[in-house]
């Protein structure tokens, strides 16, 4: 090695941002080469350890031109569609909730809001931070412990949105292919039924696998098992069916009383032969915490504990796969 040369790995070695990506170093007719793995990176991140590359070889003797080379290595990620056959059930509120105990489980995930018809991830969260775009792709909010994008921050608030058909899609596809580095598992909240969103979902991004949310009631169920048939028909691994408002829990004495039934999301889970993931109760706290913007999954109070475990049959359902 002559002096230009070690010259160039010293000041190589001086850049942190660089620490564990440098594939390959080269120094040749004053030019050098750089092969940099950028996997997980962000794309802010990517253009930082850029910056500083250049910054920190720029000057050094026999250096004139740096050429870098950013290789990736593609991360598999997980989509987890949740679908509803109607709405009000309460899925919103499932995805949000879900997506937070899976990262607090340790998982790495995104939740995106689908919902045309009615974005409510933002008021869930708490967060009416605007995303910004890098490169031409939007980068999600940090909120919760997770990255979000909803429909709702494309527009501005209070204009009810009612986007059909290929909007719709475009919409969907610029949340999907947003800049979501590291991330492992992108919860997708969809808007209840079957119509252009989820028909776009299944088609261009093939999720994953899918869980669906219903209340005990018959109807509300009769609408799941053709949210269900859309999943079956296209090869979507159904992993289960989520019993929301299943039971209500008296604030005053905590006795629970059954206002829609009880049991009726479990049986219709066995004829149908999909898993039946659990129950999360009617309760006051998670109206009134999802309503301010403090999600129970984020705290510590029972409701945490009821989606901790719904968070850990869906994980090792995941796992499975
Ligand atoms: N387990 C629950 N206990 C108490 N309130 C709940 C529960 N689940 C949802 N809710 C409340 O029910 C309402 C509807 O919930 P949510 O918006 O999540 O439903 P949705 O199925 O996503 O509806 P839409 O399809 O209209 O977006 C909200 O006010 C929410 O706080």
């Amino acid at each position: 090695m002559n002096q230009d040369e070690a010259a160039f790995h010293t000041a190589l070695e001086r850049i942190p941002e660089a620490k564990g990506r440098i594939q390959s170093a080269r120094l040749k007719e004053n030019a050098a080469s750089l092969v940099v793995d950028a996997t997980g990176l962000s794309a802010e991140a990517r253009s930082t350890l850029e910056r500083r590359l250049k910054g920190g070889l720029t000057g050094i003797a026999g250096i004139a031109e740096v050429r870098i080379a950013m290789t990736e290595e593609k991360v598999k990620r997980i989509i987890l569609a949740v679908g509803s056959g109607k709405g009000g059930v309460g899925k919103s509120t499932v995805s949000a909730n879900l997506a937070i105990a899976l990262a607090r489980a340790g998982r790495k995930v995104g939740l995106v809001d689908a919902d045309v018809y009615g974005p409510s991830q933002p008021r869930l969260l708490g967060t009416s931070e605007k995303p910004e775009s890098v490169d031409n792709r939007i980068v999600p909010v940090e909120t919760n412990g997770i990255r979000m994008l909803s429909l709702g921050q494309l527009v501005e608030g209070g204009k009810a949105l009612a986007w059909r058909g290929p909007m719709a899609a475009g919409a969907l596809g610029q949340l999907i292919e947003g800049d979501w580095g590291d991330t492992e598992i992108l919860v997708v909240d969809l808007p209840p039924g079957t119509g252009d969103i989820q028909l776009s979902l299944v088609q261009k991004w093939t999720p994953t696998a899918a869980v669906i949310v219903s209340t005990p009631q018959d109807l509300a169920l009769i609408d799941a098992t053709r949210a269900i048939d859309l999943f079956r028909k296209t090869n979507i691994p159904v992993i289960g069916l989520v019993e929301n408002m299943s039971g209500y829990a008296c604030p005053h004495c905590g006795e629970i009383s059954d206002p829609f039934g009880a049991g009726g999301a479990e049986a219709a889970a066995g004829v149908m032969d999909i898993p039946f993931l659990g129950r999360v109760p009617l309760t006051l706290t998670i109206r009134q915490s999802s309503d301010a913007g403090t999600p129970p999954a984020s705290g510590d109070g029972e409701e945490s504990r009821i989606f901790q475990a719904l968070a850990a049959r869906v994980s090792e359902a995941l796992n499975r796969m």
